[in-house]
């Protein structure tokens, strides 16, 4: 992602890495951090999840690394980095729905341990960032900060008391109880974790707790962060 020989801030997108657990607000807080301040939008999660639905449609059991790694071969991606116009795509098919089904969020941690897949889906992320033609980019998932872009400029854990997130999805999901969403969350963080660490900040990561503010002070506390960081590299840039 980072050519050291290119002058800083000329061809480079400005890229804000948001790790943390499931329902903490990445994907809705990130967006809207892109949407303010006119820059792209990556959700890294609907790759692992596109996968997932891919491989469910072949009929593969995805707790089986190796019948996953059989269907990347024909795993044809796409996904828009607009904040206005999410879409994700397999094939012609548009799967921006369907890769949020319980069935699908089910299935993807199994896709999301298999490490030839976290490899090839991280090349594509990188890629994606670098063409994005936007100024910057808003890039959130479980190891953007850590392992996607350890580099980055910006690197944020957004997170919230267990007790929070289960609620806030709870809110979301009309088709299970609350205790089936939390107990699902919580199996699904679990699962993840085991993979990659997103529940602990990693050195010169900052934490943004979103417990106790509502969705509007969260962006702002993200952009907050954005703001001290870019300007203090502006200053160092011009030795102040
Ligand atoms: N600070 C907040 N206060 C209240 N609600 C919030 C806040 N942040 C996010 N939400 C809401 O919580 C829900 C979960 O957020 P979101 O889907 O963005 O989480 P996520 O971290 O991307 O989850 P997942 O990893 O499971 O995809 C959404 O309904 C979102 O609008
Ligand atoms: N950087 C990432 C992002 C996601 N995952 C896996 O994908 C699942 C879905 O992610 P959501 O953010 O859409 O909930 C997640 O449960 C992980 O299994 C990942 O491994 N790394």
């Amino acid at each position: 992602m980072t050519d050291p020989s290119a002058p800083a801030g000329v061809d480079e997108p400005i890229v804000v890495a948001i790790d943390g657990p499931a329902g903490s607000g990445k994907s809705s807080v990130s967006k809207q951090v892109a949407r303010r301040l006119g820059f792209g939008y990556l959700d890294t999660g609907a790759a692992y999840r596109a996968l997932a639905w891919h491989a469910l449609a072949h009929g593969v059991d995805t707790s089986d690394s190796a019948s996953v790694l059989d269907v990347v071969g024909d795993f044809d991606y796409a996904i828009s980095l607009d904040p206005d116009a999410y879409w994700v795509r397999v094939g012609q098919t548009d799967v921006t729905a369907a890769i949020r089904e319980t069935h699908v969020t089910e299935a993807v941690s199994g896709v999301a341990r298999v490490p030839a897949v976290r490899e090839s889906v991280n090349a594509l992320f990188r890629s994606l960032v670098d063409g994005s033609g936007r100024p910057g980019v808003v890039i959130e998932g479980r190891d953007i900060t850590t392992v996607v872009a350890p580099d980055a400029p910006v690197r944020i854990l957004l997170t919230a008391s267990p007790a929070v997130r289960a609620a806030r999805r709870s809110a979301e999901v009309t088709t299970q109880s609350a205790a089936d969403v939390a107990e699902a969350l919580h199996r699904r963080d679990a699962a993840d974790s085991t993979v990659v660490d997103f529940l602990t900040a990693a050195p010169g990561v900052t934490v943004v707790d979103s417990t106790d503010l509502d969705f509007d002070q969260t962006v702002e506390a993200v952009i907050g962060v954005i703001s001290t960081v870019t300007s203090a590299q502006t200053g160092a840039t011009h030795g102040r």
